[in-house]
């Protein structure tokens, strides 16, 4: 692999390698390597739930990101049949008798955090459904010094990964009358789409407090309302790097392709 593409992977991991420590030490608040530990054997989901207290929904997420990720096995003893988690060498090492409170004390005493906790799991958030203050705080950019920096963000990320979708699959976009983008932000992303493939009439789809302060765009309609509620119609629906602030550290659904 050269240089430069190296480089775009290992940004990724610069940018958002907290992720994967953070769903860790969030399955070891929750007491998952313990309850599989005590289970003495592949455990289902409804049996993990009930021994750590957390609603099925929520653990689900947790699980599939923390088995994507090998922290913990799934098995499944014939195909089709119910899906078991199982430990791994590594999970051993996160029971808090072994190396689970060394991973928790590094983040230093307990203070108000924007990162999903055990405790967030275990009162049903992260079903992906509901807007937990903190996330309505910060997209109505409450918090000015951190909202104008994560604006920042929003623009240059939406160019640098359109320009790569426009030069790398062009022929995706092929036969395509309508295109929405669901969770566009300020409509860059399908700005750019409309401008390099003409024939696409564009949709930026975003909640309305956002698409209010959105400039107008050639090709480009911009539509606000609640994507858990309805999206509008097109021939073809993209979502870019979207997922609820409360989630987006644990699970960042788009980046992740789930072992089969
Ligand atoms: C991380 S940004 C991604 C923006 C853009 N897609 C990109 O990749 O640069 C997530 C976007 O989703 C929007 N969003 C969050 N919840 C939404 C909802 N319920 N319905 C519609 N859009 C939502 C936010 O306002 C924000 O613009």
């Amino acid at each position: 692999m050269d240089k430069e593409a190296q480089a775009r992977i290992d940004v990724w991991k610069y940018a958002l390698g907290f992720v994967e420590m953070e769903a860790v030490k969030c399955g070891i608040e929750l007491g998952l390597p313990e309850a599989l530990e005590s289970h003495g054997k592949p455990i289902s989901l409804s049996e993990l739930s009930s021994a750590v207290g957390c609603p099925e929904i929520s653990l689900h997420r947790i699980m599939r990101f923390l088995t994507h990720n090998g922290i913990f096995e799934k098995q499944r003893p014939n195909p089709g049949s119910e899906l078991f988690y199982a430990q791994t060498p590594l999970s051993r090492l996160l029971t808090r008798d072994n190396l689970g409170t060394f991973l928790l004390v590094q983040d230093g005493p307990p203070g108000p955090r924007f990162s999903l906790t055990a405790q967030d799991l275990k009162a049903g958030k992260g079903s992906g459904v509901e807007v937990s203050p903190e996330e309505s705080k910060m997209w109505s950019m409450e918090f000015k010094t951190y909202g104008k920096m994560f604006q920042e963000f929003l623009a240059s990320h939406a160019k640098v990964a359109t320009s790569a979708v426009i030069e790398n699959c062009p022929e995706s976009f092929q036969g395509i009358g309508s295109l929405v983008d669901v969770g566009g932000h300020k409509g860059t992303a399908i700005g750019m789409l409309v401008k390099a493939f003409s024939w696409i009439r564009g949709i930026n789809f975003d909640l309305p407090h956002v698409v209010s302060g959105a400039p107008i765009l050639d090709g480009v309609e911009h539509i606000g309302g609640n994507m858990f509620e309805s999206v509008p119609k097109a021939d073809a629906v993209m979502l870019m790097t979207v997922s609820r602030i409360d989630i987006n550290k644990l699970f960042l659904e788009p980046l992740i392709c789930e072992k089969q």
